[in-house]
């Protein structure tokens, strides 16, 4: 299911942060968003699951409209949101962890280094198995489309090369991803499609090559300069 955005504007504190942003997240690509720190995009991602509310523009989500709906039923419509901050349950263990979620054995396929950590409480595991968890718990409810925030954040470059092929993977069975990352690079190597947000609007939207090949070009969008 394709996940669309219409003149979607969000305000925080009474000012609006994002502002008329139209995209596209298709199933089956993984689209990502790029921008510097503070342009809006973990403000958009939490108006889409509803953490926020838009204040106008419509959320679409396979024809079904989600704006003005609450985050549960938006999750029921096959919205998963994978926020910042790798939240686990410390106190349970993984399979635990897992199984509030959906079926345990779905995330082994994706993740099998989990299976010797299934005892463990999540608590005790490393960033990056932390990281995993948080991802794979997300997967085991079958999402149609999967947003995710700044994964990649505090974690060795090993890990993220581990995560971002899992992703890659979940796209190519039909999920509509959309990945807001502060590495540009290496989520442009990932992108079927990308959009920067500076100062809350959209200052590019489309392939990911030309910002993949000019450093000029993605600097150009992330001053919110189109010329
Ligand atoms: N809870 C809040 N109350 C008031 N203003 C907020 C709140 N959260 C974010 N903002 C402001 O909204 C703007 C957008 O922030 P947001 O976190 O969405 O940006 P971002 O692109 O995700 O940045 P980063 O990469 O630093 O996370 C910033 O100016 C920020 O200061």
């Amino acid at each position: 299911m394709d996940l669309v955005l219409r003149d979607v504007t969000v305000a925080r504190g009474g000012q609006p942060v994002v502002r008329d942003v139209t995209l596209t997240a298709a199933a089956g690509q993984v689209t990502v968003l790029l921008g510097p720190n503070g342009a809006g995009k973990t403000t958009l991602l939490e108006a889409v699951s509803g953490v926020v509310p838009a204040v106008r523009g419509e959320i679409v989500l396979g024809g079904s409209v989600l704006t003005g709906r609450p985050r549960t039923r938006r999750a029921r419509h096959g919205l998963a949101h994978v926020e910042q901050g790798r939240a686990v349950f410390a106190t349970l263990t993984t399979r635990e962890n897992l199984a509030l979620a959906g079926d345990p054995r779905r995330a082994l396929e994706l993740f099998p280094e989990l299976e010797r950590r299934f005892d463990v409480r999540a608590g005790l595991l490393s960033g990056g198995e932390q990281q995993m968890l948080v991802l794979a718990r997300a997967i085991v409810t079958g999402p149609a489309a999967l947003l995710l925030d700044e994964m990649s954040l505090g974690l060795a470059p090993g890990v993220v090369r581990r995560l971002l092929p899992v992703i890659r993977r979940l796209a190519d069975e039909g999920c509509a991803v959309l990945l807001v990352e502060q590495f540009a690079h290496a989520a442009l190597a990932l992108a079927d499609t990308a959009y920067v947000l500076a100062h809350g609007a959209i200052t590019y939207g489309g392939e990911p090559a030309p910002l993949r090949e000019s450093d000029a070009a993605l600097k150009r969008a992330y001053l919110g300069d189109d010329s």
